[in-house]
Formats: C-alpha cells, sequence, structure tokens
C-alpha cells in the first residue's frame, strides 16, 4: 500500500512537540519528512514554514503539520501559498472539522497551549478524515483570490 507522505515543520516553540510528532508518525507507517527547526534557539517561524508550505503546495507531501507556540503565526505563513489551506487545530473535533469541511492540507498545532497527548490525537483524525466534498467543494473553490 502507498504510504503517506507527511511534512513537519516548527519553530523553536514547537521544536519539542515536532520531534514526538515525527517519531509518532513514522511508527505508525507514514513517511516524515523534517523541515525543522533543529534546537530550541529561538529562530523565525517563516523560515521553515514557507519550504514545507511550497513542498506540499507542489504535492511533494501528502500532508504538512506546523507548530509553533501559539500555531498562528506558522499557520499564517502557510497559507500565503496558494494551494495550501492550513487550519489552526487545538483540539481533534477541529482538526476534524478542518478535514470534513475545508479540506485543510497543512495542520497548524498550538504547540504552548496544548498537551502533547492532544497532539497526537489531533494528527490521527487529521490523517484519517476525508473531506466531504459537496457544499464544502463549492466554498473552498472561492476561497483563491483570482
Ligand atoms: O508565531 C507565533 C505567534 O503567532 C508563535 O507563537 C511563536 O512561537 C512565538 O511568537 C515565539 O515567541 P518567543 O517569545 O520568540 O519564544
Amino acid at each position: 500500500m502507498k504510504k503517506i507522505k507527511v511534512a513537519i515543520a516548527a519553530d523553536h516553540a514547537g521544536y519539542q512537540f515536532k520531534n514526538k510528532l515525527g517519531e509518532f508518525l513514522k511508527e505508525n507507517g507514514y513517511l516524515v519528512t523534517d523541515f525543522g527547526t533543529n534546537s530550541e534557539a529561538s529562530m523565525d517561524y517563516p523560515d521553515t514554514a514557507h519550504p514545507l508550505a511550497a513542498a506540499v503546495a507542489a504535492e511533494e507531501f501528502d500532508f504538512g503539520f506546523t507548530l509553533c507556540g501559539s500555531g498562528n503565526g506558522i499557520t499564517m505563513t502557510a497559507n500565503k501559498h496558494q494551494k495550501i489551506r492550513a487550519a489552526l487545530c487545538w483540539n481533534s473535533e477541529i482538526a476534524e472539522l478542518a478535514r470534513l469541511h475545508n479540506n485543510a492540507n497543512v495542520c497548524g498545532i498550538p504547540a504552548r497551549f496544548i498537551s502533547y497527548e492532544e497532539v497526537e490525537k489531533i494528527a490521527k483524525i487529521f490523517l484519517s478524515t476525508e473531506f466531504e466534498g459537496g457544499r464544502h467543494q463549492n466554498r473552498i473553490d472561492k476561497i483563491p483570490l483570482k
């Protein structure tokens, strides 16, 4: 069976959870590529979020996970890419809706505000939920600026 390709990226605030999430995903059969950051030294989230978003937009990966302190900066950055629909997901219900209704291809995680256990729950539901299509397809078609 074809393995799902997942990209992960973080800033210093999301570094620890990003590493744990990467290991968890590998253990569960996903092909994981880590776009950094590679330490807890302070850095600027666009430096990892833009390369991840460009690669997901180019369909080199099926999904991306981005982690920073609030999840906001790294999600805002990813959403600057036309083909990216990055959703800020702070619990599994929101993550499920991000896939069902928004066909999100990047999951933004607020690492300073949720537990690591919640991160795994979010990742599991995000990766296993199919987009519903229908009325939601009409809506996401209207998101990009023409
Ligand atoms: O981008 C963010 C805010 O929207 C993230 O939460 C960052 O991780 C945060 O701003 C980093 O803050 P720090 O004080 O530089 O550690």
